[in-house]
């Protein structure tokens, strides 16, 4: 008989070993995965499963596993059930699964894949789970049609053609298809046309090569450009993103891509659509209403691109509108705001661009990465981030008295954090789009349709940012996460649901220290300032919007508590 240490398959040791040598992470898998990785049907490799010393689960989810999987490295295990690797930032083509009959779950979901799904994925015969939703891959799917397959997820990819008319795959609902590209079809989402799209006549010169008039003012994010090249190597084609308005959105016409588009930055250097549809491009985030990209320009300027979907099936604004809303914002200059550099419009697509803010953002800083090896985020530099939050918010308000809610999706994402020396610079984000997004269809998608008065259907006021200030000087102070559960959007039953009742058990405690967020807790001075934020957060979020302070009170008080 084997002895225990040496009851595994030195093939499967040496697969694994690739992973552990190539790929960085924030779990540190050179200290944890030494020795063999089974013994018998026990592993103490982190994230690994054994049968009678075989590896059976490979499950590494959300710890920043970084860059390009080894497309063979499985084959060699041959006994694998189950690998997940849900949450991390693998990029390149999906592994290769041939010949892995055992497999019955498969997770790739929420990395940065690209390429097409390969067939033989649709040959695994036990194949019960598949789920790659929130990656970035093309191309068709693959004929599923493995009886045992209960969960399949391919949203949020950039899949097009037709879904394949399997037993298997027309039991998923569309939320298992959508968010992909438009001409993606099938029972579950659109039907498909019934003939094949005409050969468009008479071929256009490209559209890289036409005369395009547009002018981008982009100066300052030059200054960033040499920061970011350093990220070369693993963008994606930012262009076939676009081409999606560019050829098949029938309805954009040449002259609109040809017209003068406003500039909110005067700086002399230009910039034509052309090349920005050339620009690499990395998604940085995608929500319910938009996707937002980091796009770096021919010339090393670095901009942010967020583009507006759904807005066509929500918006109750017209161009003209659209137009209006982004002059308005365009022209709002702030240390504390992402400044908007440009816009671009068309019936299928809305873009925003931003100069890119070289950083992190808040929720980040104050939740990623909390355990062995975090850089903690000290009082200093949580009162610095909550004076500029509110400045930033303030002008907000000054600048736009007749909007509902100026800033409308305040949150700890939307914070953008750079560091300059010791001090810290922060920038708000994704503001003013309120009166663009005027539906409930998306109730959890904006910042303020979370608050009481919105979930009981009453109208929203500067009071609703207000209240999402106080959310996040919660955040900031607790260190805890807010609810961000869904919303019924029922209109009676989310009236209970909002954000009240996370407040109340984030400062139902009853030695009040015990509700600072540990990293701070334990610094000698600010206590005091600190329960003083706690108060203020605590009007800030009232359930009644009248109870709670105006914006410029606000502001007044954080700079006489810090
Ligand atoms: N101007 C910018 N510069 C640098 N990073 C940015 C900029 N704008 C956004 N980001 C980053 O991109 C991420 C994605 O942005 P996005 O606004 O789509 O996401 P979100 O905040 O998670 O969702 P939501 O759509 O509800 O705001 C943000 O979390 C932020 O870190």
């Amino acid at each position: 008989a084997q002895s225990d240490i040496n009851d595994f398959y030195p093939e499967e040791r040496d697969a694994l070993l690739q992973i552990r040598d190539s790929l960085p992470s924030t779990a540190d898998l050179h200290a944890l995965w030494t020795g063999p990785p089974c013994r018998r049907s026990s592993s103490r490799w982190r994230g690994v499963a054994c049968e009678d010393g075989h590896v059976v689960h490979l499950v590494l989810q959300g710890i920043n596993l970084t860059g390009n999987l080894p497309t063979q490295f499985l084959q060699n295990i041959t006994f694998m059930t189950k690998v997940s690797f849900v949450n991390n930032s693998l990029r390149g083509p999906l592994p290769n699964l041939t010949g892995l009959v055992r497999l019955e779950q498969v997770s790739l979901s929420f990395n940065w894949f690209t390429g097409s799904i390969p067939p033989e994925y649709a040959a695994l015969p036990n194949l019960k789970i598949l789920e790659l939703e929130g990656n970035s891959l093309q191309g068709r799917i693959p004929g599923f049609n493995q009886s045992g397959l209960i969960r399949f997820n391919a949203s949020h990819n950039l899949l097009g053609g037709r879904i394949p008319r399997t037993m298997a795959l027309e039991r998923f609902p569309r939320g298992s298809f959508d968010h992909n590209s438009q001409d993606l079809c099938g029972p579950q989402l659109d039907p498909c046309p019934v003939l094949p799209p005409p050969t468009p006549t008479p071929t256009p010169t490209p559209w890289r090569k036409r005369e395009i008039g547009v002018k981008l003012w982009v100066s300052a994010v030059i200054a960033l450009g040499g920061v970011t090249m350093s990220l070369s190597g693993s963008y994606i084609d930012w262009s076939v993103k676009m081409k999606g308005y560019s050829h098949s959105g029938s309805r954009t016409n040449p002259a609109e891509r040809t017209m003068e588009l406003d500039l909110f930055v005067k700086d002399i250097p230009s910039l034509g659509l052309e090349e920005l549809l050339r620009a690499s491009a990395e998604i940085l985030g995608k929500g319910k209403n938009s996707i937002t990209y980091k796009a770096i320009l021919e010339s090393g300027a670095v901009v942010v691109v967020k583009r507006l979907q759904n807005l066509n099936l929500d918006v109750s604004s017209s161009q003209k509108d659209f137009f209006q809303q982004m002059q308005l914002l365009g022209n709002l200059k702030h240390h504390n705001l992402a400044q908007i550099v440009s816009f671009y419009y068309s019936p299928d697509q809305k873009l925003i661009i931003y100069d890119y803010v070289h950083g992190y953002n808040l929720f980040k800083l104050l939740h990623d990465n909390r355990g062995i090896g975090r850089i903690t985020l000290d009082w200093t530099a949580r009162v610095s981030i909550i004076k500029d939050v509110a400045h930033g918010l303030a002008f907000l308000h000054a600048a736009l008295p007749s909007h509902g809610a100026p800033h409308g999706n305040l949150k700890s994402s939307n914070v953008l954090v750079r560091r300059e020396g010791l001090n810290y610079c922060c920038k708000l984000t994704d503001y003013g789009l309120l009166p663009l997004l005027q539906s409930r269809k998306f109730p959890e998608s904006l910042a303020v349709w979370r608050s009481p008065e919105y979930c009981q259907g009453k109208p929203l006021t500067h009071k609703a940012d207000v209240y999402c200030l106080g959310i996040l000087l919660l955040e900031v102070i607790t260190g805890k996460i807010p609810d961000d559960r869904p919303l019924t959007g029922d209109d009676e039953a989310s009236s209970m649901d909002d954000q009240s009742e996370w407040v109340r058990s984030t400062v139902n405690s009853d030695w009040l220290t015990e509700i600072l967020d540990i990293e701070i807790m334990q610094s000698r001075e600010g206590h005091s300032e600190m329960f003083r934020f706690i108060d203020l957060a605590l009007e800030c979020t009232s359930g009644l919007a009248e109870k709670r302070p105006k914006m410029s009170q606000v502001l007044r008080r954080i700079e006489e508590i810090g």
